[in-house]
């Protein structure tokens, strides 16, 4: 049974495809990263997934369910975080609770979950803080942990490093992915075109082609990094061989897709052979 599908979803903006036929199936609890060029359509693609664009053709389904609008099933983390001025870390962070017509006994569960969330995120001593008191790196923290504040079965996360300085960033996917192993039954999809922000993070990656927006790769980077334990994701993982070859990899797939002449990969035909999921 899938968990997110995504079935020949196409999209085009004023007579021009964007994305064109683009099916995906998440069946596993994965980090699945979706990475392409500039306008290749990884937002767009973010935001029919999220119901908050309509595809014109093609279907998304979150289990069983056809995705026809926003739901709190689906969590969004904006590249500009969209933090409440007025209100402090912690009320940001349980907004959402106040706006679900839920039980008092499910609230309180999704409260101590929160609660978790900010104490791993290191938010506990700024609850009482405005977000204009806060670092980049701070209000990114906020972000996240009141995106999984419903506890949400998908995690959409666009660019969510780009306002970062490159060490921020690092501290911040090491973050991220202690989260993403902590949080039970949710799919986290974030789309970048950050090549080491990718490589960090997921174990599998979509490269999406440019003109339109195609699946060109499905790269599987799950048998890799399982032989690493979590521990080793940390930012020391970047120095290591495994993260070469992984950014390698998917380097060979976004510059096929390109139109770099110049472009030559190195064991062609062993990178085809590796990665690419049945
Ligand atoms: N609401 C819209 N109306 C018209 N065109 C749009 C709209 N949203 C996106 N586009 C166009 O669709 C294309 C894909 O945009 P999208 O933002 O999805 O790409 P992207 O891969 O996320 O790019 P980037 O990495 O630069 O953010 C672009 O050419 C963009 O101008």
């Amino acid at each position: 049974m899938s968990l997110v599908k995504l079935e020949n979803v196409s999209k085009q903006f004023m007579g021009i495809t964007v994305l064109e036929n683009v099916s995906i199936d998440i069946i596993d609890k994965e980090f699945v990263g979706i990475i392409g060029q500039s306008g290749a359509g990884k937002s767009t693609l973010l935001k029919i997934i999220a119901g908050l664009e309509k595809a014109d053709s093609g279907c998304v389904y979150i289990g069983d369910r056809i995705v026809k609008e926003p739901s709190p099933e689906v969590a969004y983390m904006f590249q500009d975080y969209r933090l409440f001025p007025w209100l402090t870390v912690k009320e940001n962070i349980i907004f959402p609770l106040r706006t679900l017509n839920l039980p008092k006994h499910r609230i309180a569960s999704l409260y101590e979950r929160v609660t978790y969330y900010m104490e791993i995120l290191g938010l506990v001593e700024k609850l009482n803080a405005y977000p204009h008191e806060l670092s980049g790196g701070l209000k990114q923290r906020v972000a996240l942990c009141r995106a999984l504040c419903t506890s949400p079965k998908v995690l959409l996360l666009d660019e969510p490093s780009s306002a970062l300085d490159m060490f921020t960033a690092i501290n911040s996917w090491h973050l991220l992915r202690k989260l993403f192993e902590e949080v039970r039954d949710t799919i986290f999809i974030i789309v970048s075109h950050n090549l080491d922000e990718i490589a960090f993070l997921c174990d599998r990656v979509i490269v999406l082609s440019n003109n339109p927006g195609r699946v060109i790769a499905d790269i599987n980077l799950k048998d890799l990094k399982s032989k690493l334990s979590c521990q080793d994701i940390d930012v020391n993982f970047i120095f290591s061989e495994e993260f070469l070859e992984i950014k390698r990899t998917i380097a060979y797939y976004l510059f096929k897709s390109g139109s770099s002449k110049s472009f030559k990969a190195l064991n062609e035909s062993d990178i085809d052979h590796m990665h690419e999921t049945k």
